[in-house]
């Protein structure tokens, strides 16, 4: 049970300046330049964060090789890896509030949300990977009988990580865990905009016995650290989880490299699909909107198209309205408010940018659109939904992640797909509908990596998540995420 004064005690503490953490120790920036972090919730400074350069990124990296080759993690026993991994999760969770608070003074997501999906999901995370990696088997191949040809699980050498501000330590433990668990050697590049709480998961893996080098963190601007870490010749496996423009950069910096394995879990435009014979409509519309507005919209798999067929249409928008406007939006340290901030001031007035642009293109105004809590210096949006939104307007096409909610109505199934099918992404969606059969007919027909069937937004560490078309390639999560992480090499031994 969260408490407010507990909370409020920890948002009291001054934020010291933070360096990166390469080989096992905080480090300045080489050129000593330090960037302004500003927290989302006031929009005052909160601390300096070494704004580093490809120099000190390079350092890294080769302190990750040298851990890497000289086996100091990556010969260890897997059950040795496994120890130190649960050791991890038991100091996360020890410090789970602090670093809850921390990742919110930084990012901005309500309390209540951060607690459970950033640090007890991290914990979770890395208690999750050290239990698997004991119980990974090699294999021998079926070949005849004066061959034995084995297949090991190696690890690939040094990961890189790049990854977002809007869920830090959630979709972060995604890629350390298994990547550490396999027995890599990692490069975390977290956003400029919420790294605090990753620095300290790595305090936190160096307290529970990971060797210096293994993990090491870079902060700093990713067009610079992130473009190093993309570019180097000595990074095996990159794996990011961002914008599809950047995504595209790092395949470009990959080819233009040493042709590093690149992973991507890029954005979406979630169709959620609500039939007239969906179970409770009542509970579709409150489902609906907390899977759009949780986190203010800031959610890879966000349902920000809401599809509605004709004849419910108007009725279900007014109840998914209601339930949008009794969100209490306000300070994310407040255990009260319901949604926090957007990210940060560019974030919101893109967010506002993509209601006008609506707005010129024929679509209404529903609800909300506006800033509010401007007094208090910090970036709050009204959850906001706007109707009538053509398939081809702006905001049915490009990923606003923001609190804005796109609604168009449709016909019959047809209909439903081809709309849902129109935009460059894959990555979620939703169904609701009572009939056994068209759920399992949207299923095949949907091309999304998840679809959710009478709910929104259900989510486990043991199913995999990952998109298709343009919202990325390889999946975070489950077992199957080790793959990523591991190469197959083979052994062919003539008896
Ligand atoms: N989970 C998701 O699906 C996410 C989707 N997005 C989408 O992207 C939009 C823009 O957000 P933004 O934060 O700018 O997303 P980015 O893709 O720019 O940021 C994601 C990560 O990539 C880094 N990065 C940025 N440029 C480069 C580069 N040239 N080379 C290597 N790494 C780089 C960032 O570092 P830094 O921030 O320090 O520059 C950050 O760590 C959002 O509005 C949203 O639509 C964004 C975040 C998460
Ligand atoms: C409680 C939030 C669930 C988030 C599901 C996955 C999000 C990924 C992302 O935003 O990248």
């Amino acid at each position: 049970m969260l408490e407010q004064g507990a909370i409020d005690a920890l948002r009291a503490i001054p934020v010291p300046d933070q360096g990166h953490h390469i080989d096992g120790r905080q480090s300045p920036a080489e050129t000593g330049e330090v960037l302004d972090v500003v927290s989302p919730i006031d929009g005052a400074r909160l601390c300096g964060l070494a704004s580093g350069s490809a120099a000190d990124m390079n350092r890294a990296v080769r302190s990750a090789r040298a851990a890497f080759e000289d086996g100091r993690w990556s010969k260890t026993a897997p059950a040795h890896r496994k120890k130190v991994l649960h050791r991890l999760a038991d100091l996360i969770e020890r410090d789970a509030l602090e670093l809850t608070v921390l990742g919110v003074r930084d990012n901005g997501t309500e309390i209540n949300m951060a607690y459970k999906a950033e640090a007890l999901s991290a914990a979770g995370t890395f208690r999750y990977y050290a239990e698997v990696i004991d119980k990974v088997y090699g294999e021998i191949a079926p070949t005849a009988q004066n061959i034995l040809a084995l297949v090991h699980h190696a690890p690939v050498g040094v990961v890189g990580a790049i990854v977002p501000w809007n869920f830090p330590l959630m979709i972060g433990s995604w890629k350390i865990a298994p990547a550490l668990a396999a027995g890599n050697s990692l490069v975390l590049k977290p956003a400029e905009s919420a790294s605090l709480s990753l620095l300290r998961i790595a305090a936190l893996a160096a307290e529970a016995g990971v060797p210096d080098g293994v993990f090491n963190v870079v902060t700093g601007p990713g067009a610079v650290v992130g473009e190093a870490l993309a570019l180097s010749m000595d990074v095996d496996v990159l794996v990011f989880t961002g914008s599809g423009a950047t995504g595209r950069r790092l395949l470009n910096y990959s080819a233009a490299s040493n042709l590093k394995r690149c992973y991507l879990e890029l954005g979406g435009k979630s169709p959620n699909i609500v039939f007239n014979d969906a179970p409770d409509l009542e509970e579709a519309a409150r489902v609906s909107a907390a899977g759009i507005f949780r986190n203010s919209g800031q959610v890879c798999v966000a349902g920000s198209r809401l599809l509605v067929q004709q004849d419910i249409h108007d009725d279900f928008v007014s109840a998914l309205c209601a339930h949008a406007r009794a969100f209490r939006v306000g300070d994310p340290l407040d255990l009260k408010s319901q949604i926090g901030a957007v990210h940060s001031l560019t974030q919101l007035e893109a967010d506002l940018g993509f209601v006008e642009t609506a707005e010129a293109e024929g679509a209404d105004l529903r609800t909300g659109g506006q800033r509010i809590l401007e007094e208090t210096g910090g970036y709050y949006m009204q959850p906001t939904v706007m109707t009538n939104v053509k398939p081809t307007d702006t905001i049915a096409q490009r990923e606003v992640f923001g609190p804005v909610l796109a609604v168009t109505p449709f016909k019959d199934e047809d209909d439903a797909i081809r709309i849902a099918n129109s935009t460059e992404f894959g990555l979620a969606s939703g169904v609701w509908t009572e009939n056994l059969g068209r759920a399992h007919r949207m299923i095949a027909a949907i091309r999304s990596g998840v679809i959710h069937v009478n709910t929104y937004g259900g989510a486990d560490l043991t199913v995999p998540l990952g998109g298709v078309k343009q919202s990325g390639n390889g999946h975070d999560k489950s077992l199957h995420a080790l793959d990523k992480y591991h190469d197959l090499k083979t052994a062919w031994i003539q008896l």
